[in-house]
């Protein structure tokens, strides 16, 4: 069909060709005059197609959201990995970033790699505590194929992006989730999460057969924490908020108050100790933060 219209996704930009995702096939598109740059990896577009493989952007769709650090639009889930050991996870690293997925709006999935070594005790932690606390939670093994169809079928339908340490297994995943996927042509740059941090590089989403994308650069680190008030930081705490109304003070902090809630559910172990330590870790923080406004 020539001159045809079609809604797609940007994949990504490279050497002034936008890749753009419609159905099965792929095209190379420029950017009619008008449109104003920068498109982004994740963008919906409305394109023209030309030709088989060809086409131009028409019309920019609104934008659900916008990583910064990478720029990513209509980003929807964000996937934690931490891994059974080398390294060790960091339990206060998992915790903000969870807290940051929720402050931005995005479906956080704790993803536990390296299953096919044995634990530390920190990995055991989490497998204890987070599935049964109401957090998504996958256990994977890139270096077996472990998981990686149920990591396949969960990033169905979702704009995906990796947090987590370094070593945990981001690229590892990457490239089990994208194995026999449709690649844009033009891959240039090594899909080595991380290379080419100090160049300005477009992100790459990879489109997977089941649907959904996962992008080639981690969306998400602890240095982007936004300002959040002391108030504000429970509600990014899911596994409290079944407790917070139960407290005596409906601003409770569950820090210093009488008759909290969550301090309670702490005790009696329905709450993890350790999280409760990461909250109130995060709520000093919070607190020295708020003078320095
Ligand atoms: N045993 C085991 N090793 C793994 C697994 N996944 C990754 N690795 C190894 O762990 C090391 C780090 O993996 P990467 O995929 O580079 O980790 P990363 O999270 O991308 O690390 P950065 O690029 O530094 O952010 C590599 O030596 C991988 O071979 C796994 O499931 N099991
Ligand atoms: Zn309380």
């Amino acid at each position: 069909m020539k001159n045809s219209q079609a809604e797609g996704v940007v994949l990504k930009k490279y050497s002034g060709f936008y890749y753009v995702k419609q159905e099965e096939k792929i095209y190379e598109c420029k950017l009619r005059g008008k449109l104003k740059d920068p498109v982004l990896s994740g963008d919906k577009v409305i394109i023209s197609v030309l030709s088989d493989d060809k086409g131009v952007i028409e019309k920019i769709l609104p934008r659900k959201n916008e990583l910064l650090r990478p720029r990513i639009a209509n980003v929807s889930m964000v996937l934690i990995v931490m891994c059974n050991d080398k390294p060790a996870p960091s339990l206060s690293l998992l915790d903000r970033l969870l807290v940051l997925a929720y402050y931005n709006h995005l479906v956080p999935y704790i993803i536990l790699n390296k299953i096919d070594m044995a634990p530390d005790p920190k990995a055991m932690l989490i497998k204890d505590y987070y599935p049964h606390a109401g957090f998504n939670f996958l256990e994977t093994s890139a270096l077996q194929g472990k998981g990686i169809k149920e990591l396949r079928e969960i990033i169905k339908g979702e704009i995906a992006v990796f947090a987590g340490p370094s070593g945990a297994g981001k690229s590892s995943l990457l490239n089990a989730l994208t194995d026999g996927s449709l690649k844009v042509k033009t891959q240039e740059v090594s899909t080595k999460i991380g290379r080419g941090k100090h160049t300005t590089r477009h992100v790459e989403l990879y489109p997977l057969e089941e649907g959904g994308f996962i992008a080639d650069t981690p969306g998400f680190s602890v240095l982007d924490m936004p300002a959040i008030s002391r108030n504000e930081l429970a509600k990014y705490f899911p596994d409290f908020s079944d407790f917070a109304p139960g407290c005596r003070f409906n601003n409770c902090l569950h820090w210093k108050e009488k008759e909290c809630a969550v301090i309670e559910a702490v005790k009696q172990g329905t709450i993890a100790e350790f999280r409760y330590y990461n909250y109130l870790d995060m709520l000093q923080e919070v607190i020295e933060n708020e003078r320095c406004y």
